[in-house]
């Protein structure tokens, strides 16, 4: 296991490639960006994921040299960019619309910002055909980019920022032009891409899905704020806050007491699941006695027929959604003041209970996820 890790992903290292300490940026009183801390290590493909407004692209920019800090720094590769203008940071962005010049062909384009190197007209055409071929369009060079495709397109911004060897590569929103079947398997290369080339890549995007099938860490924002960092599995299967847990798909939420507490776990008092026990968040802030316990729907199973399972839940189908691979029960479930939503796939024939049946759900204790609001 360890070596395949080891072939996947190549290039990481432990190394710091960009800091950013205690950053703010305010507009008048506003703060677009908020004392945000953060490392994004070498060889990493780390996303900044969020709603609309939350100060992504604010980070993103201020990365860029597009923008500065009102206070706090910036690093990339052990170097302070304060002062230091875009065009000689050791970071390339490629921009949500693509930016390519329609009257240039694509070598020309992927050659354009090249030309300030003066490099040897063979070594210029050598760089531009690699970097072509990194993002699969070789034999396309000579169409014009208003002869491409908008997913073709897109992989000549990314050949125009790659064929400057960049340290880091900042995308933005970069694949949010495309329709949904383009998009996903834009990723799947996008992640490939960055796995070959090595390179640290830093991706601003409001798409949760997008973010957890690319990144090695996201962190997650909202309101300017950084609320957590982590790998796309931990920030899934263990959100810091409800906030959080909310953002990144569905999630039902218990109202919970705590009634014992100690460093690493939690016992929980709840109406529906009983008395829990659960790990203890790192990021955990105690807040009286109240806390909610979580449960994504796909981690709860309707028990069929006569089975029966260490822990579960009764209830009530009072809602049925069908979605073609799976479906939606929403159940009642006495003592709990909001009915669990459950996401079931259809294999048993889920989509085939009717509402108002009696059903039992099974849960692994620990899918329970507790947090502190
Ligand atoms: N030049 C500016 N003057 C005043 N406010 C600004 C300026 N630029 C950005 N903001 C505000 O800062 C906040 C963060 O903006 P930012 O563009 O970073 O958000 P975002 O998370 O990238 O959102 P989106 O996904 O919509 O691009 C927003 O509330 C925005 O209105």
């Amino acid at each position: 296991m360890a070596e395949r890790l080891q072939t996947e992903r190549p290039h990481q290292t432990e190394r710091p490639m960009i800091e950013i300490r205690n950053v703010t940026r305010s507009y008048g009183s506003f703060k677009a960006l908020d004392d945000a801390s953060l490392t994004i290590k070498e060889g990493e493909f780390f996303s900044l994921l969020g709603p609309s407004g939350c100060g992504k692209t604010t980070l993103l920019r201020m990365i860029a040299g597009f923008d500065n800090p009102t206070s706090g720094l910036i690093s990339v590769d052990g170097q302070s960019m304060e002062g230091i203008p875009a065009n000689r940071r050791p970071t390339n962005m490629v921009f949500q619309s693509y930016a390519i010049f329609p009257h240039l062909n694509v070598e020309q384009n992927v050659a354009y910002g090249l030309k300030r190197l003066r490099l040897e007209r063979s070594e210029e055409k050598r760089r531009v055909e690699e970097a072509l071929a990194q993002v699969s369009l070789t034999g396309l060079g000579k169409r014009l980019a208003t002869e491409l495709s908008g997913g073709q397109r897109q992989r000549v911004a990314l050949a125009r920022a790659l064929v400057m060897r960049p340290k880091v590569l900042l995308l933005d929103e970069p694949l949010s032009a495309l329709d949904k079947k383009l998009r996903e398997q834009m990723q799947v290369e996008l992640r490939r891409l960055q796995q070959a080339v090595g390179i640290t890549f830093v991706l601003v995007t409001h798409d949760q899905y997008e973010a957890l099938a690319m990144s090695d860490r996201i962190a997650v924002m909202f309101g300017g704020r950084i609320a957590q960092v982590a790998s796309p599995k931990e920030i899934y299967q263990r959100p810091v806050n409800r906030q959080v847990a909310d953002f990144l798909g569905g999630m039902n939420f218990v109202k919970a007491e705590i009634v014992e507490e100690d460093s690493a776990s939690l016992v929980l008092d709840t109406l529906g699941f009983g008395r829990v026990k659960t790990d203890k968040p790192r990021a955990f802030v105690r807040n009286g006695g109240a806390a909610t316990l979580g449960i994504r729907p796909e981690r709860l199973r309707v028990l069929w027929d006569n089975a029966t399972a260490k822990f579960e839940v009764a209830g009530k189908v009072v809602e049925r959604h069908y979605f073609g691979e799976i479906t939606h029960l929403i159940v009642e479930i006495p003592g709990l003041e909001k009915p669990l939503s459950v996401t079931e796939t259809n294999d048993f024939g889920a989509d085939d209970i009717p509402v108002g049946t009696s059903i039992r759900l099974a849960y692994d204790p620990e899918a329970l996820v507790a947090m502190a609001d």
